[in-house]
């Protein structure tokens, strides 16, 4: 007698199993439901850029690209039903390159990211992401900078050839200076390249702070929720006359913290398609202070060569910048 009743009804077991299962586990575990979310959100990512590839290969390594995967990729806050405000995009010089810098908390950073992303500007990653199959190929494409964070030596020369691009070709670089993913509620201390490559472009830095997820995204705590809140800031740059890297270049820059840690404005509790991104002024100034005071001003004014102890920006290109107040 033949008991094994075939692979289609035990297929379809399986199927209606994980049809109670999956929603279950959805419902009642909260890590679940960060695994998913998460799970998704990759897999959302890996397949767009299956289908980015082919539209950016067209162009080849191209900058331009980047406003392709942005408009693909601007649409995930409403699958995670998160709202975007972005207030002080005023802060964008309008026409020439500089370097942005960012706090890093996780991959979905890159939701702000895209939000603000401006035009002829790449991010710079690990080399990892290269690998990240589809994905890492379609940042390739868009332009995206990779650097191996063993090597510092390598990484350094990759920096010093985008300075040299950043002016040649009208680029703007996104970097995160804390270098890798920081979510516990502080600023990790600066890594310098990014003010190295600001220094050596000349180009003025442009600070963004993203605020904290800690309300309804923590990776430690496998929490994601659906009511959430989320800020991305572009600050005024700081005045670049006389920029200097002295020691010590790269204090905390603690109002980022600060404002990371911001509450949500009570009107968006409780609301699963509330969060946003929003600016406030005072702020905006309290960072760029703070950002001013991690980059000691120097009056030796010298040459483009940069030394450890004197790396200075002439105010050729960003005389447009006035932040006299403070001086
Ligand atoms: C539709 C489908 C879409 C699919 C695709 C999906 C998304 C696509 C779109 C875009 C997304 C891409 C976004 C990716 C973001 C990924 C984010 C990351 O990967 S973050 C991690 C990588 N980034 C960084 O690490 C940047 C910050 N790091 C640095 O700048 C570092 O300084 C460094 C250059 C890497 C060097 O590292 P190190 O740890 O050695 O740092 P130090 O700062 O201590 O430097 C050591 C030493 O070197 C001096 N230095 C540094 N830089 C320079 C320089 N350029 N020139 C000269 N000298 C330099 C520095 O001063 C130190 O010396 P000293 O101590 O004597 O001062
Ligand atoms: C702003 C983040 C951009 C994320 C791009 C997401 C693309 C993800 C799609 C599928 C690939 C899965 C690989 C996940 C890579 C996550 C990217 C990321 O956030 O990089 C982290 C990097 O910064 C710092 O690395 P570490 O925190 O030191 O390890």
């Amino acid at each position: 007698m033949e008991l094994w009743p075939g692979i289609w009804p035990v297929l379809l077991l399986l199927f209606l199993l994980l049809l109670f299962l999956l929603p279950t586990l959805w419902f009642c575990s909260p890590s679940a439901k960060y695994f998913f979310k998460m799970a998704f959100y990759n897999g959302w990512i890996l397949f767009l850029a299956v289908l980015a590839i082919p539209v950016c290969a067209v162009r080849g390594r191209n900058v331009e690209n980047m406003k392709i995967l942005r408009l693909m990729l601007l649409h995930i806050k409403y699958l995670y039903g998160i709202r975007v405000e972005v207030r002080g995009a005023h802060h964008f010089p309008p026409s020439q390159p500089y370097v942005v810098v960012s706090n890093h908390q996780s991959s979905l950073d890159l939701l702000g990211m895209m939000e603000v992303l401006p035009g002829r500007c790449v991010p710079i990653a690990k080399r990892e992401l290269l690998w990240a199959g589809s994905a890492g190929l379609a940042c390739w494409l868009a332009g995206v900078i990779f650097i191996d964070r063993k090597r510092t030596g390598d990484a350094i020369s990759v920096m010093s050839e985008v300075a040299q691009t950043l002016l040649t070709q009208d680029v703007r670089v996104w970097v995160f200076p804390e270098g890798t993913r920081n979510h516990n509620g502080s600023m990790l201390p600066f890594k310098r390249g990014a003010f190295h490559l600001a220094v050596q472009a000349q180009v003025p830095i442009v600070p963004i702070v993203m605020s904290s997820y800690q309300d309804f995204y923590c990776k430690k705590e496998r929490r994601f929720t659906s009511a959430g809140f989320l800020k991305t800031s572009p600050l005024d740059p700081p005045p670049c006359h006389h920029l200097s890297l002295r020691d010590p270049p790269l204090a905390p820059w603690t109002d980022i913290s600060s404002r990371r840690n911001e509450s949500p404005p009570k009107r968006l509790h409780g609301s699963s398609l509330d969060p946003m991104i929003l600016l406030d002024s005072k702020l905006q100034a309290a960072g760029k202070k703070r950002l001013m005071e991690a980059i000691p001003l120097s009056h030796n004014f010298s040459s483009s060569s940069p030394s450890k102890s004197s790396l200075l920006v002439p105010s050729k290109g960003v005389s447009t910048f006035t932040c006299t107040h403070l001086h």
